[in-house]
C-alpha cells in the first residue's frame, strides 16, 4: 500500500489539509481539503473533479473525533499516514529549518505563543489531536519564519537597543513556506527571472511581500509578528507606535484587549465597516469598502517600491494566495501606482487569472502562480522522517 504524508496548514481563516503519496525522495498529491468558518463549518476535500463538501457537525472545535473524521476521508479505508506535517506560523530563533515534533519540540514552539497569539494555539490544537488519534504516526513542524533567516542583520533589526534585538525584539518575516513554494515553481517557469529580482506578493487573509534574489529571501513585509506589513483582513499592518500607546491609555486599558482589536477588527475589514473578505468588498458599492480597496492596494504598492529599494530594482512581481491568485481588481490597483516603474498588466490575461499578467510592452515581468503550502510541508516531513529514519 502507498505511503501517505498527510499536511494540516493552520491559517487565520481556514485549516487546509493535504494527502500526498510518498515516493523515492518524493510526495505527490493524491486530495486536499480545507475547514473553514462562515457561521457554519464546512469540509471540502477531494481531487481532481471528485470535490466533496460537507458540513461538519462539531462546530468549530478541533478535536481528535474531527482529525479522526478528516484522516478517514481523506486516506484510503483502513490506512494510517506515514508522517504528519505541520505549518508554525513562527520559530523564533530557535527553529531555521523543519524538525521532528517531538516533547522538546513542542515544549519550545508553545513558549512562542506569545509571539503568534492567533496562529500557534490552532496549530497546537491539531497537534494534540493527532496525538491522541493517532499517537504512533511521527509528527512534523515546517516553521513560515525559516525562510527568512538568510536576511541581513539590516534587514532583521528594529531601531531600538542592542539587547533586546539578541534577545530576540527582531524582524523574522513570515509566509515563508508560500515563498519557497512559489519561487521554487517561478524558477521550473521561468528560470531567468526565478533567479532575479523577484517581489512576491503574498495575499490571503494574512497577508505579507517577500523580496528575493534567486529565491532567496533578502527583505520582507511582516517584522517581529503577523500584525507587520501591508494591510490585512482584519489586521491593519504597520500602524505608529504612538497610536498603541494612545489606544492602550485611553481606550482599552488591557493589553488583551487590544490584541484582539489588532487581530480581529481592523484592516479591510475595520475600513470598510462591512466585510474583510475581498470577494465581498468587489461587490459593494458602499464607498467605505472602495475606500478599504483603495487602501489595500496602495499600501501593497508601497512595500513593493520598498522592496524593490532593498533587492536594488525588480524583475519581476507575483501575485499569490487567496486574493493574490483571484483578484484581477487587487492587482490592477496595485499596477496602477506601479505605472511610473514600467509595470503594466495585460488587460484579458490579468482579468482570466492567467500566469503571465504583465503586458508585452512592460518593463517588469507580472505573474499569478498559486502557492502550495502543502506540498512544501510535505517534502519537508518526508526530509525530516528520512533524516530520522522514521
Ligand atoms: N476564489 C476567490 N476569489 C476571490 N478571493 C478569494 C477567493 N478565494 C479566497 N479569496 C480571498 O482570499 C482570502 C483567503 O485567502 P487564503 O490564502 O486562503 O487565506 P488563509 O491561508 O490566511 O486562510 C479570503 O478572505 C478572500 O478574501
Ligand atoms: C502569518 C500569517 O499571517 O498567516 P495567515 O496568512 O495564515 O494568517
Ligand atoms: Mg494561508
Amino acid at each position: 500500500m502507498n505511503r501517505i504524508a498527510v499536511t494540516f496548514n493552520s491559517g487565520s481563516s481556514s485549516l487546509k489539509i493535504g494527502a500526498f503519496s510518498i515516493g523515492a525522495g518524493d510526495t505527490q498529491l493524491l486530495a486536499r481539503g480545507a475547514v473553514t468558518t462562515d457561521g457554519q463549518t464546512r469540509f471540502r476535500y477531494g481531487a481532481g473533479e471528485a470535490i466533496h463538501e460537507i458540513n461538519l457537525s462539531t462546530a468549530t472545535e478541533i478535536d481528535p473525533a474531527l482529525i479522526a473524521d478528516i484522516l478517514s476521508r481523506l486516506l484510503p479505508q483502513g490506512s494510517q499516514p506515514a508522517v504528519i506535517g505541520h505549518r508554525i506560523v513562527h520559530g523564533g530563533l530557535r527553529f531555521t529549518g523543519p524538525a521532528l515534533l517531538d516533547s522538546d519540540t513542542q515544549a519550545l514552539i508553545e513558549e512562542l505563543v506569545p509571539l503568534a497569539p492567533l496562529h500557534i494555539p490552532a496549530a497546537l490544537k491539531v497537534i494534540r489531536a493527532v496525538r491522541m488519534t493517532c499517537p504512533e504516526v511521527p509528527q512534523t513542524a515546517s516553521f513560515d519564519t525559516a525562510f527568512h533567516t538568510s536576511q541581513s542583520s539590516l534587514a532583521t533589526r528594529l531601531a531600538i537597543p542592542r539587547a533586546m534585538h539578541e534577545a530576540g525584539i527582531r524582524r523574522y518575516g513570515f509566509h515563508g513556506i508560500s515563498y519557497k513554494s512559489v519561487s521554487g515553481k517561478l524558477k521550473k517557469f521561468a528560470p531567468d527571472l526565478g533567479s532575479g529580482r523577484v517581489v512576491c506578493a503574498h495575499l490571503g487573509s494574512g497577508a505579507s511581500l517577500c523580496g528575493m534574489v534567486d529565491g532567496v529571501s533578502i527583505d520582507t513585509s511582516m517584522g517581529f509578528s503577523a500584525l507587520d506589513g501591508i494591510p490585512m483582513a482584519t489586521r491593519p499592518g504597520s500602524i505608529d507606535a504612538g497610536v498603541l500607546i494612545h489606544l492602550l491609555r485611553n481606550e482599552f486599558h488591557d493589553t488583551d484587549k487590544l490584541e484582539d482589536f489588532l487581530y480581529h477588527k481592523c484592516g479591510l475589514l475595520g475600513v470598510s465597516g462591512v466585510s474583510g473578505d475581498v470577494r465581498v468588498l468587489v461587490e459593494d458599492f458602499h464607498p467605505a469598502a472602495r475606500e478599504a480597496l483603495d487602501l489595500f492596494c496602495y499600501r501593497i504598492a508601497g512595500e513593493i517600491g520598498r522592496l524593490a529599494v532593498s533587492l536594488g530594482g525588480v524583475d519581476a512581481i507575483v501575485f499569490t494566495a487567496g486574493i493574490g491568485e483571484n483578484q484581477p481588481e487587487v492587482r490592477k490597483g496595485v499596477a496602477h501606482h506601479l505605472a511610473w516603474m514600467g509595470l503594466a498588466l495585460g488587460e484579458t490575461a490579468n482579468k482570466s487569472n492567467a500566469t503571465i499578467i504583465s503586458g508585452r510592452d512592460s518593463a517588469i515581468a507580472a505573474f499569478v502562480i498559486p502557492t502550495d503550502e502543502e506540498q512544501v510541508i510535505a517534502d519537508e516531513a518526508l526530509a525530516i522522517v528520512s533524516r530520522h529514519r522514521l
